[in-house]
């Protein structure tokens, strides 16, 4: 580094930067990846144990939790994550097997068997040290990003293997080509088949796409993404899900069909703000803009799981159906073969830490932090709790 470099970071630095670099400037010799994932029930008895282990000091009503238990119960018991997340497994291992990548791929989850403690104790019985992990979530919030870091922090406590085992995680990925282009081919398709289904349709003025993201409490939006930096009200997370949506809009229909971002599977208790509009209110605002049909993308979940199976499939499409809409919804990344190939791209950037100008990224916002920053995603409610894979606190 020159010294005008030096100066300039020291001058320009705001106090986080100066804590250490926000991308990796040095390779990591990885053992193997952790793929991070939610967990869901896999049978009607796991339905309420899974359900407190989500929910545990959360303030979540009762009412709810019952509700929730219901969409599980229609079912089976079953939700369809942890196949997905098998899936997902065996699509990463056959890829990195095809470019020649020894990279074994272990899965974990937060909230279900397989547990992160598992994979953890696995890892070391296989004499893995230093783990690169892939949670599956794309955006920066205290649910999305810290959450997973946080219950690093606590599987690595509770196996008693802290300090053994290293755990980095890979950027948040909402930008990457290999999450964005599956939704991209999703939409067009989509208008596709709204096209063959109402022959004559004007997808400009008749047609609005609804970019459909979890809902989370107002505070957790206000606080997504490192502390130092602005994004208003909605933080990082609207910030993030508003420039995808944006660039999938572009690149999809070239910007000619209107669309929104809103909000689905809200929890807390109704005096607890949480982001807005809710999808359902929001298809029903539509008839009256003489729109006849809309496009569901579920732009912020990486498959095909209870919320968008039952939110999104069941009750977005009944909202649609009442108020005489024709609804499509666009499949999430799922296995597609762009975003397997996306994440093991996300891996090798980490690992050979690839400069940060040669990273790909769909939006002005990335590509993102590699290590997040003090103070990133914090959840006011609960304060921070010890987390893995980034900088304190
Ligand atoms: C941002 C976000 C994502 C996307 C990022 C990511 O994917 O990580 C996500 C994903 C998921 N959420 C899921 C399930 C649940 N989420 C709940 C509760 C909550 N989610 C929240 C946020 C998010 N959640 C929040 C702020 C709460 C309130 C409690 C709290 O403050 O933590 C509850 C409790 C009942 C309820 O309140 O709905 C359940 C059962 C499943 C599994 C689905 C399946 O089984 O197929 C998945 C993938
Ligand atoms: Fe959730």
């Amino acid at each position: 580094m020159t010294d005008a470099q030096t100066d300039q970071r020291v001058l320009g630095a705001t106090p986080a930067a100066a804590a250490g670099p926000e991308h990796v400037t040095e390779p990591t010799a990885y053992d193997a990846i952790l793929l991070a994932g939610f967990g869901g029930p896999e049978g009607q008895d796991d339905v309420i144990p899974f359900l407190r282990n989500v929910t545990r000091g959360r303030g979540i009503p009762e009412e709810r939790l019952e509700e929730v238990a219901h969409h599980y119960r229609h079912f089976g018991g079953v939700s369809p994550i942890n196949d997905q997340n098998r899936e997902l497994k065996a699509a990463l291992e056959a890829e990195l097997a095809e470019r020649g990548i020894d990279l074994p791929v272990l899965w974990g989850n937060r909230n279900w068997d397989p547990y992160l403690a598992d994979a953890l104790r696995e890892a070391d019985e296989r004499g893995f040290t230093k783990l690169i992990a892939i949670a599956t979530s794309a955006y920066s919030s205290y649910s999305s990003c810290r959450q997973y870091r946080e219950d690093f922090a606590g599987a690595l406590e509770a196996t008693g293997l802290d300090g053994r085992i290293q755990i980095d995680k890979v950027r948040q990925f909402f930008d990457h080509p290999g999450f964005v282009e599956p939704f991209i081919e999703g939409v067009k398709n989509a208008i596709g088949e709204l096209q063959q289904k109402l022959p004559g349709i004007d997808p400009a003025t008749e047609v609005r796409i609804l970019f459909s993201t979890h809902s989370i409490p107002s505070t957790d939006a206000a606080k997504s993404g490192p502390a130092e930096r602005g994004f208003g009200e909605g933080g990082a997370y609207a910030a993030q899900h508003l420039a995808v949506a944006e660039v999938v809009s572009h690149a999809a229909t070239g910007g000619t069909v209107g669309w929104d971002l809103v909000y689905q599977s809200r929890s807390g208790p109704p005096s607890m703000p949480w982001l807005e509009p809710d999808i359902n209110d929001r298809i029903a605002e539509l008839p009256a803009l003489g729109i006849k049909a809309v496009v569901i993308v579920p732009l912020g979940f990486v498959s095909d799981h209870m919320e968008v199976l039952w939110d999104l499939d069941n009750e977005a499409m009944e909202t649609s159906d009442e108020n005489g809409l024709v609804a499509v919804r666009v499949p999430t990344p799922g296995t597609h073969a762009a975003y397997v190939k996306g994440l093991v791209d996300l891996v090798l950037e980490r690992r050979d830490a690839v400069p940060v100008d040669q990273r790909p990224a769909m939006t002005s916002l990335g590509p993102w932090y590699d290590v997040c920053r003090p103070g990133c995603c914090e959840n006011v409610r609960l304060g921070f709790k010890p987390a893995a894979a980034g900088l304190a606190p």
